[in-house]
């Protein structure tokens, strides 16, 4: 039995629901508790013979309706109000501190004024590529550049594995150590001379004696013994750890993943340790980034990856403003050698996602805490005419800072601002995550130039949208192409215990995920159990778990004898997040009451256990998956309403059903006169939900953000 994708299953379908009900009635009986023997005879052949009869029947026909990425309309969509007009980017003033580049991050910006006027340390936790170490960067720059110094080692005569340290004003160090070697180059000359006129006197006295081979010998014995045994003057000359020579601002250190060495300082293995031939214990001594980050700023993205010692000695030279340089390594030689403690006093400004806060060893974090500001970075603005007009100054920075793309039309910065709204996720924002935007813009550069065009358009920027695809992007059309080649999801007709769920991949790419359920009885004598597979990770089995509390109560159907099945098609990659969980419930409720689902349809939503449909995360990109998978509906969150910005290729291609209870998700689903009964009993249901607490778009990207997929 074939069922018309176009069929309208709220009305005109009715008739085929029937047909299609009376057909699975016929041959399948319902369950309860005393059928348990029929399920297990017959629901295999009927949910998985049919499905394969109906997309075997019509293939090629069915090919034409999925659209091809080729196909895609390119038009320009309406004109997007920047909130000014320019000719191109080139007119738009790029602000000269980088502090005044940063767009979109108000806050984060007053604390970063604020904590380099009083020194304080800095986390800032958020979503990569929205600014941390562009704000990093910003606060270097506002530090003053008057307090700077360079950092010498002088050899200690006394103790030649404990160099001595020096701090002096900046540039002033080159000056120390050029005299130092001009010195100990006249000094050496002159010893040399000395030397030289000696031996020489030595072999002339010697050929008056006629010993002149003797004299040679002796000679050259003097020169070998006073290289051996006479001070070296080069060896006094101190080294010149930290130089802040010509700087123009405040260092601006990026510790991210440095290992011990590089972060705290080291002192370098001497192959050659005596016999004249050794290199002074000061000399090999390397400053850490800690110490080039004296007066100026420490960033370290994902603090919590450094080992927990080299945290521990952060924090020790966090508080004493000094930390002495040791060789890392036990077995070289360096590790003989300590420094005087040499000075660090920097502000630290950490990043990195809730993960890094909570992995960070403790006292660091208090310390911070403590002496500091903790900023969390949002990830997208209100979409007004002032925020358009700061992405135009985006696009504009970006052309600058690249220095080889031409700049953006009118046109082109209304279709990256089109793509920041897109990428928000939510309706009336703009995207912060600007890298990945910054991306984009020099795709569409890239494109510009290598035509030779002199200022980059529209046109461009919807070329790079296509050729700028993310690994993830890539992937799921690659799994979207295998899946239809194999016709591993059903894009028209209606199948018992069958869903076309959605799926995001790497947070911009959706994709089909077909979930099968099936209903079998129980292999053990005890209670029946959901079996879920595919990969499913924590959040995922919850939603599982979930899912079958709503299932208990809706259908009244004792299922404690069965066993339910629920399989996600080809997830080899495994399944996060609970956004598949309406699919969940509709593919088992189906199985449970042999009721076809419409397979033209596809779906994604969170269910509460009183079966409210919740918001999930990446709507967009699913509704687009759908309609490029050849499907003709998607239901998803009305929560979710707002957030849609479906390109304009693939507006006409689906409709789109928002629902808010899972009664509704059955009703567009689900077919046949069956389905009315079982939408009656969930509609009881969800009258009860209201106490439930609202879930909003804004906690789904939090918890996104925090590592929660949808
Ligand atoms: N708020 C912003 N304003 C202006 N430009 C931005 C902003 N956020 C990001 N960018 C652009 O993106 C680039 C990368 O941002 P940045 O390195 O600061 O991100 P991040 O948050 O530190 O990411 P990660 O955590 O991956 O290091 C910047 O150099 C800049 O070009």
């Amino acid at each position: 039995m074939v069922y018309n994708s176009n069929q309208n299953i709220d009305g005109s379908s009715e008739n085929m629901d029937r047909q299609a009900n009376e057909v699975v009635e016929e041959s399948v009986p319902k369950l309860d508790t005393s059928a348990a023997d029929q399920t297990q005879d017959e629901p295999t052949h009927q949910t998985q013979d049919e499905p394969t009869h109906q997309t075997q029947d019509e293939p090629t026909h069915e090919s034409t309706q999925v659209m091809a990425e080729s196909e895609l309309s390119e038009e320009i969509d309406e004109d997007i109000d920047i909130g000014f007009r320019f000719e191109d980017t080139s007119n738009i003033e790029v602000p000269k501190l980088l502090i005044d580049q940063v767009l979109g991050q108000e806050h984060a910006v007053e604390v970063v004024r604020k904590a380099a006027g009083q020194r304080r340390h800095i986390m800032m936790i958020g979503t990569p590529g929205t600014g941390k170490s562009l704000l990093a960067k910003a606060m270097a720059e506002l530090l003053p550049k008057e307090e700077l110094k360079d950092i010498l080692v002088y050899p200690n005569l006394e103790d030649l594995n404990n160099p001595k340290i020096r701090e002096v004003p900046a540039g002033k160090g080159r000056e120390i150590v050029m005299a130092h070697k001009m010195e100990a180059r006249k000094k050496a000359q002159a010893r040399n001379m000395l030397m030289m006129l000696f031996v020489v006197g030595i072999i002339i006295y010697s050929y008056f004696v006629a010993q002149l081979l003797w004299g040679i010998i002796a000679g050259i014995m003097i020169l070998m013994l006073t290289r051996q045994f006479l001070p070296k003057e080069e060896m006094m000359i101190p080294k010149l750890a930290v130089s802040n020579y010509d700087k123009e601002h405040a260092p601006y250190i990026d510790a991210t993943g440095a290992h011990a060495g590089a972060l705290l300082g080291d002192v370098r293995h001497d192959p050659f340790q005596s016999g004249g031939l050794e290199t002074p214990a000061h000399d090999r001594v390397e400053a850490g980034d800690i110490h080039k980050a004296h007066k100026g700023v420490l960033f370290i993205d994902e603090i919590n990856t450094l080992r927990l010692e080299s945290q521990q000695s952060l924090l020790t030279a966090l508080q004493e403003k000094e930390y002495p340089i040791t060789g890392q390594s036990e077995r070289s030689s360096g590790a003989l050698v300590k420094t005087e403690p040499v000075p660090c006093d920097f502000i630290m400004v950490s990043a990195g996602n809730l993960d890094a806060v909570q992995k960070m060893h403790p006292a660091l974090r208090s310390r911070i805490k403590g002496y500091g500001y903790e900023v969390y970075m949002r990830d997208s603005m209100a979409d007004s005419p002032e925020n358009r007009k700061k992405l135009a100054r985006f696009v504009a920075q970006e052309v600058v800072r690249d220095g080889h793309i031409p700049h953006f039309d009118e046109g082109a910065v209304g279709e990256v601002i089109r793509e920041a709204r897109r990428r928000a996720g939510r309706k009336g924002h703009l995207t912060l995550k600007l890298r990945d935007l910054g991306g984009l813009v020099r795709v569409a550069g890239d494109i510009a130039h290598s035509e030779g065009a002199p200022i980059t358009t529209a046109e461009h920027v919807l070329a790079a949208k296509r050729i700028a695809r993310s690994i993830e992007q890539q992937l799921a059309d690659s799994y979207l192409e295998q899946r239809k080649e194999y016709e591993s999801f059903l894009r028209k007709g209606s199948a018992v215990g069958r869903v076309n769920g959605l799926a995001v991949m790497g947070g911009d790419s959706g994709i089909v995920l077909p979930i099968v359920s099936e209903v079998t009885p129980a292999l053990s004598g005890a209670e029946g159990r959901i079996i879920a597979t595919g990969k499913l990770k924590a959040i995922a089995k919850e939603a599982v778990q979930n899912v079958s509390a709503v299932i208990k109560n809706m259908t009244g159907t004792d299922i404690s004898r069965h066993d339910v099945h629920i399989q996600f098609v080809g997830t080899y990659e495994g399944v996060e997040g609970d956004s598949a969980s309406v699919s969940i419930a509709t593919a088992v409720i189906s199985a449970i009451e042999r009721i076809p689902v419409d397979q033209t349809v596809a779906m994604t939503g969170s269910l509460s256990v009183r079966g409210d449909v919740l918001p999930v995360g990446g709507v967009t990109y699913k509704i687009e998956a759908a309609a490029q998978a050849g499907l003709k509906k998607v239901i998803i969150p009305k929560a979710n309403e707002a957030d849609v910005l479906v390109e304009k290729a693939y507006r006409e291609k689906i409709q789109i059903i928002p629902v808010s209870s899972i009664a509704e998700v059955m009703e567009h689903s689900l077919m046949g006169p069956k389905k009315n009964t079982i939408i009656e009993k969930l509609k009881n249901i969800t009258k009860l939900s209201f106490d439930i607490p609202e879930v909003t778009p804004a906690s789904v990207q939090a918890m996104n953000l925090f590592g929660c997929r949808n």
